[in-house]
């Protein structure tokens, strides 16, 4: 089960990266988790890496990126950036996305949202239809430090169950993450295709709230990785 993932998530990031990458690519994104790992991958071994600025999405990203051997930017230097690819938590049937699960979603958004082109990439397991199915931890959310009762008590009342993230058994206390805040998983349960974008502005509109783990209209494309050795892809 576990080597069928792992062929799913490589299966889906080498075609995503040997399809979309083109000649003309200079600025790239890459994003985090464990499925990325795999695009840094085939990124280091085209022939023109060298042309190659990418953009990391944290620290993990950061290190992807040196260990292939790609020149690093960074989102100041870089505002304007070619394509990206990252992975995914959970994708719906209109490539809304929940993103966070390693707390990492506020680079990711800044990156994909000065992407021209955001390709999403995953295994099998992801690809639900539906936010909330298959991803029962919640809506990552990232606070400021100080708000958190404040914006947990806000989420309660939008219906939602919210948790700070633990950072045990590596840390006493909170997960923080590369940029100094806190997350809230927050469950809403399975949240329908059509309401995605609303839920997504009522929780981004509360005081306190950085970004939110749910990525609506951002993905142009996902490559899913099946067990079956295919891949299924599909364009918004
Ligand atoms: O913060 C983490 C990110 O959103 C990851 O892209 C997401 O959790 C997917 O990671 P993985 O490819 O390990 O499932």
């Amino acid at each position: 089960m576990a080597d069928l993932v792992e062929k799913s998530k490589k299966l889906s990031a080498f075609a995503a990266v040997d399809e979309n990458l083109k000649p003309d690519h200079k600025v790239i994104g890459i994003g985090s988790g464990s499925t990325v790992v795999y695009v840094a991958e085939r990124v280091g071994q085209s022939t023109n890496k060298e042309k190659f600025v990418c953009i990391p999405t944290g620290f993990q990203s950061k290190q992807l990126i040196i260990d292939n051997g790609l020149h690093l930017g960074s989102p100041e230097q870089y505002p304007e950036i070619d394509i990206a690819f990252d992975g995914a938590d959970e994708i719906d049937s209109n490539l809304s996305l929940i993103k966070g699960g390693g707390a990492c979603l506020f680079q990711e958004k800044l990156v994909a949202a000065s992407a021209k082109q955001f390709i999403v990439v995953a295994d099998y397991r992801k690809d639900t239809g539906i936010l909330g199915k298959g991803w029962r931890k919640g809506i990552p959310i990232e606070v400021v430090p100080m708000a958190y009762t404040k914006v947990s008590l806000e989420l309660s009342k939008l219906g939602g169950k919210p948790n700070v993230r633990s950072g045990l058994p590596g840390k006493a206390g909170p997960v923080v993450t590369d940029n100094g805040n806190f997350i809230i998983d927050c469950d809403f349960g399975e949240i329908s295709p059509e309401s995605v974008a609303d839920l997504n502005s009522k929780i981004k509109s509360l005081v306190g709230v950085v970004e939110t783990g749910i990525f609506v209209g951002m993905a142009q494309k996902s490559y899913i990785g099946n067990s079956d050795g295919t891949i299924s892809t599909k364009s918004a």
